[in-house]
């Protein structure tokens, strides 16, 4: 018998209306661990906004964020990172001048246990504590093929690194629930491939994966479970095989392609 899913983030009837407009109406969905679980919808669908929602960047108007069964609605966005919330972003953001490693390593500062004092003075509790970031840090440029890359300046390189360089900085927090704005944005099949791979990889682990994305065939053959947002409503949600035959799923996006 399979053991029975446990969803570690849960939205319900979650809404966000701007002057009255609902740009996210009513929605509710479940992100198991061990899962990746796909988010998709046309431009203006409302996935932003609901990312934003999730993590504490926008008030709710109604509705309800769970994390771990624990109520997270009005929790604030530095707090829920430290629960175990952690996102890539659909424009990358990196550190203008820092070096690949640097933008690792800034992901375990929010896991710390050191004080500021003992950094400052660099007590042997904060040395040895860094030593652990680089270790760990330099584990995780070794998982994504990057150990060569590890002191050049991250905004100088592909953009296809600059998205793992996203992804590794939101694991080294070691979340719960990682929320993938786009992350193939402007990737070709093949780098996309390999990041889905990585994805799977993290899934494995028992991160509770939620993949937002325009690109249907990455979708499909990434996520094992799909939901379906259209003008702030969701419209469907399975399988990537039902959902993508689903007539409403199909005509909200020859509408959009109008
Ligand atoms: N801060 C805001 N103020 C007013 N309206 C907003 C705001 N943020 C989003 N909206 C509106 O909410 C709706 C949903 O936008 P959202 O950016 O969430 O969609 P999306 O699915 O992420 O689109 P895209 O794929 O183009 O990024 C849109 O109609 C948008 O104009």
């Amino acid at each position: 018998m399979n053991a029975p899913v446990q969803n570690v983030l849960q939205l319900a009837n979650v809404s966000r209306h701007f002057g009255g407009v609902p740009a996210v109406d009513d929605v509710s969905l479940d992100v198991p661990a061990g899962r990746i679980t796909g988010l998709i919808g046309t431009n203006g669908a409302g996935k932003t906004t609901l990312v934003n929602l999730v993590m504490g960047l926008f008030h709710l108007s109604s509705g309800s964020v769970r994390l771990d069964g624990r109520d997270v609605s009005l929790v604030e966005a530095p707090d829920l990172a430290r629960a175990g919330l952690a996102r890539t972003f659909q424009n990358i953001r990196l550190i203008p001048n820092g070096t690949v490693l640097n933008n690792v390593l800034l992901g375990f500062q929010c896991r710390r246990r050191v004080g500021f004092w003992a950094e400052a003075l660099a007590l042997p509790g904060a040395r040895a504590q860094e030593a652990r970031d680089r270790e760990a840090a330099m584990a995780l440029l070794d998982r994504f093929e990057m150990t060569h890359l590890a002191q050049h300046r991250g905004t100088t390189l592909s953009y296809g690194h600059q998205r793992r360089i996203e992804m590794m900085r939101a694991l080294a927090m070691q979340p719960r629930v990682l929320l993938l704005d786009e992350p193939v944005a402007g990737m070709n099949d093949t780098e996309a491939e390999s990041l889905g791979r990585i994805f799977r990889e993290v899934a494995d682990t028992g991160v509770a994966v939620l993949l937002i994305e325009h690109n249907m065939r990455f979708v499909s053959a990434t996520c094992s479970y799909l939901y379906v947002l259209a003008a702030g409503r969701m419209i469907a949600q399975g399988t990537p095989e039902t959902v993508l035959q689903d007539p409403d799923v199909v005509a909200a996006y020859l509408g959009a392609e109008q």
